[in-house]
């Protein structure tokens, strides 16, 4: 990024950016947000609270060009290997290309389809022959984290024929048995979700499910009744038992964080029917037409993009908070923890050398009006300056007086937040003294339904890949969560074998103070 011919004049912009107040910026401009606003129907981005001035944005703008970023748009759209270190695509956006959808995507919407169908007719049956009433997604990560943020939104319309959703991922097993005590093992499906179908959190909850179901099902035909898989490796389903007709796919050219657009969205399509589940592919298709065809000066996705590099490389500015205005929205922070950390938490550049850049902001959110009674505080007088998202909805979710009445109490409450963090206020004294010159984007989406969600969640992919683009660095690989994964490996086995030797001291002390309270109770 730093031999790009714009860096250095962005540095000292970012200099004296750093100096004024960003108020100063609404006195200066009254009609600030017309110019540091741009639309697409359904949404406005809003990021005139952005200490940023239009010499700035255009040199922004001008890095973008510089970072060669149409092209990169073009090899992500073109079936590129962009994910170099993996030598695969990112395939993603081909997952929602309604128009022109690929054989193999085609044909896995209509297995989809086809168990969908099964499931909301009650056609299939578990092994006692009752039909199937509940659905447990086990899957971690990418498997877990799409489908749980887009069903839990999604959840006050869903289809009426839909199972009850429940999702369990953490490996301790607690999260599982709370589930199964409210669950009867007749009418309980498991969908095993799983990109690489080796997974350790997955499969281990999946055997505990399956034994759970073996313990009143008697024959094996029966109990694979209850059991879906959704992975891109068949030959391991194959091996697990799934039923041919219960083993959906999808493809090592998608991510597993980009992953919900593929047949591991199956509790989307469960819960919101095809249809549903097709306009939320709709909403993220329009996103992507946005992002490919219209100039980098309007386009939503570019311009947040190119704002976050702003604040974290020039305004040095790390943190990022995702407020949304809505509790329909509880998970999308956990979401976008993995989307933002997991694609972009990278220290070497596409060539592998070390950036001297900072990389990735650290992100972290809650439902927007809890979020007032627990960490703003830090943001209105804390000594971190950080950058937030505020999202918001247009339209109400019902129409009665009360509803009218919270809606427009959210509204006001979601935009007095944004001001007070950018305008701040002079104390009586420094206890009472708010700074403000904190820098937020508003998210305004005209209503909370699966096609505006599938924009956000685009919009926010794209976002991610400009950052990348500008930092030189691959997105679309996580070979930092493997080391952890091969140590946990090793140490199980010493857990078992009861052997503490070449351990370092901390892991053999916290084993041994384990094994010493075991063993007192
Ligand atoms: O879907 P799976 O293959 O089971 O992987 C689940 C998750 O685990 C991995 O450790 C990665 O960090 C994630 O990107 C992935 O989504």
């Amino acid at each position: 990024m730093k031999q790009l011919p714009s860096y250095s004049k962005l540095e000292e912009l970012g200099l004296q950016a750093k100096k004024r107040h960003l108020a100063s910026l609404f006195n200066d401009d009254t009609d600030r947000f017309t110019e540091f606003s741009a639309k697409l129907p359904g949404l406005v981005l809003d990021y005139s609270k952005q200490n940023v001035t239009q010499e700035e944005r255009k040199t922004l703008l001008n890095l973008a060009e510089e970072a060669n970023l149409s092209e990169w748009i073009n090899k992500l759209f073109s079936g590129e290997k962009v994910n170099h270190t993996e030598d695969r695509a990112a395939g993603h956006t081909a997952l929602r290309d309604l128009k022109n959808p690929k054989p193999e995507v085609k044909n896995e919407w209509s297995k989809m389809e086809a168990l969908v169908d099964r499931i909301h007719t009650k056609q299939l049956r578990g092994f006692s022959g009752k039909a199937i009433t509940d659905v447990v997604n086990i899957g971690v990560g990418g498997s877990d984290l799409g489908p749980l943020m887009v069903t839990h939104a999604l959840k006050g319309v869903r289809t009426p024929h839909a199972p009850e959703l429940h999702f369990v991922s953490t490996l301790d097993g607690k999260q599982l048995q709370r589930v199964l005590k409210t669950l009867s093992a007749e009418t309980t499906l498991f969908i095993v979700a799983s990109k690489s179908f080796t997974t350790i959190d997955t499969l281990s909850l999946a055997k505990t499910a399956k034994e759970w179901i073996e313990a009143y099902s008697t024959t094996e035909s029966g109990t694979m009744q209850h059991f879906i898989g959704v992975s891109t490796n068949a030959p391991m389903m194959k091996e697990w038992g799934l039923l041919p007709e219960h083993q959906l796919l999808f493809w090592d050219w998608v991510g597993g964080r980009f992953s919900l657009w593929s047949t591991i969205g199956l509790t989307i399509a469960l819960q919101q029917g095809m249809q549903g589940y097709m306009a939320f592919l709709q909403g993220a298709n329009e996103m992507d037409e946005h992002f490919r065809n219209v100039p980098f000066e309007d386009n939503v996705a570019v311009l947040l993009g190119l704002i976050s590099v702003w604040n974290i490389n020039f305004l040095n500015l790390a943190g990022q908070a995702i407020l949304p205005y809505d509790s329909r929205l509880k998970y999308l922070a956990s979401y976008l923890e993995q989307l933002v950390m997991e694609s972009n938490g990278k220290h070497v550049t596409r060539s592998g050398e070390k950036v001297d850049y900072r990389t990735c902001p650290i992100l972290w959110g809650e439902v927007g009006p809890n979020a007032q009674h627990a960490f703003y505080q830090l943001m209105h007088q804390g000594t971190e300056r950080v950058m937030a998202d505020f999202i918001l909805y247009a339209q109400a979710h019902g129409n009665t007086e009360r509803h009218t009445f919270h809606h427009n109490l959210n509204i006001a409450n979601c935009l007095a937040q944004s001001r007070a963090l950018m305008v701040g206020q002079k104390g009586e004294n420094p206890h009472k003294d708010y700074p403000g010159g904190q820098v937020s984007n508003t998210l305004l989406f005209d209503k909370l339904d699966a096609k505006h969600l599938g924009m956000m969640i685009a919009l926010y992919e794209h976002s991610v890949f400009v950052q990348s683009v500008i930092w030189d660095i691959n997105p679309f690989d996580q070979w930092g969560v493997e080391l952890g994964k091969k140590i946990a490996m090793e140490i199980l086995e010493k857990i078992e074998s009861k052997d503490t030797s070449n351990l370092d001291s901390s892991t053999q002390g916290i084993l041994e103070t384990i094994w010493n309270t075991q063993n007192e109770n």
